[in-house]
């Protein structure tokens, strides 16, 4: 497989304190590669670091094939956007002049490409309208269409959907998708959202306190993920009595709603239930999520 990105025991410290912990990803072609970590777990260290913004302490890391210290990677990066935490702009300015603003930053040639630019993250209506008056959704597109600006074949985007309303996410969904296949852009993306990462990625690297839980595909990650059933009650304590007797594994999700795993046969289920006066108010199959994937692998509790 082709990798854009791999790292290599790549380690970060501050101090006495270990962000990054010989980590190695592979962040194949093509991909929409995912970074899932609560927070403080390194995502954006790692970010910075493979975005040349700060150097690692140990390990190393490789870009299209040029490693970390090597002179020819900083020619490498033209071919590398990234949005870091807040993106830049000029607040007192129109998305157009923010965009020639970039494109005079990184030498281009001529402000052609700009309008197809501005139609590609759908600002290009927004016309003499400034920045300041932008939403976050529109603003978070600006910053994705700076990074643009030189062309790359690797978008690197630090939380992109943080803080955004429902049309702001599905609006960065689609322009994510759209630059990933119609463009063939491989992304970084790190987010906390994991049901919304889900609909983007096509490959996982699960962070915990600086290291490298778990890397995967979203084929591997639906392979492995138990089928369950989810039930709905009118007594959950008779329901655990009902499953327990029944020897099932279960998850309270709620007190109405519990998470049923393994075969079931729902006969036995009902009539068990039934025996023990719990009523089903309703029942249906489900896969299990990344969200609970990532409960099950790095657990609710959290370390900081
Ligand atoms: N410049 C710094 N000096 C000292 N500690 C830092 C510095 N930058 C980050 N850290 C610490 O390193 C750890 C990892 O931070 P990082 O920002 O990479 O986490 P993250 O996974 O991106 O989390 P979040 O989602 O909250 O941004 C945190 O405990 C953070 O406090």
């Amino acid at each position: 497989m082709e990798y854009v990105l791999t790292t290599e025991n790549l380690s970060k410290s501050y101090g006495r304190f270990q962000a990054l912990d010989q980590l190695s990803l592979h962040v194949p072609k093509g991909s929409v590669y995912g970074l899932v970590g609560r927070n403080g777990a390194g995502k954006t260290t790692l970010i910075r670091l493979v975005c040349g913004l700060q150097t690692p302490s140990g390990g190393t890391y490789m870009l299209y094939g040029k490693r970390s210290g090597d002179r020819e990677l900083e020619k490498i990066r033209r071919r590398v956007g990234a949005v870091v935490e807040v993106p830049s702009v000029y607040q007192n300015m129109t998305a157009e002049e923010n965009l020639k603003q970039q494109y005079l930053l990184l030498g281009l040639p001529s402000f052609e490409g700009i309008a197809r630019l501005l139609e590609l993250v759908g600002l290009s209506d927004t016309g003499k309208k400034k920045v300041r008056n932008f939403s976050l959704g529109m603003r978070q597109r600006l910053g994705i269409a700076l990074a643009l600006a030189g062309s790359p074949d690797f978008l690197i985007l630090d939380e992109p959907v943080n803080g955004l309303d429902p049309q702001g996410i599905i609006e960065m969904r689609e322009l994510l998708l759209r630059l990933n296949r119609e463009h063939q852009i491989t992304i970084l993306i790190s987010s906390h959202i994991l049901d919304e990462l889900s609909r983007l990625a096509t490959h996982y690297g699960f962070l915990d306190r600086g290291r490298l839980v778990k890397e995967m595909s979203a084929g591997q990650l639906e392979a492995s993920a138990r089928k369950s059933i989810r039930v709905e009650v009118s007594d959950i304590r008779a329901l655990v009595r009902g499953l327990d007797a029944l020897g099932l594994e279960y998850t309270i999700c709620s007190d109405k709603e519990a998470d049923i795993y393994g075969e079931i046969s729902v006969t036995r289920l009902v009539l068990a239930l039934s025996k023990e006066g719990c009523e089903i108010l309703q029942i249906r199959k489900q896969d299990e999520s990344l969200e609970s994937y990532y409960m099950t692998l790095l657990g609710g509790e959290d370390h900081e």
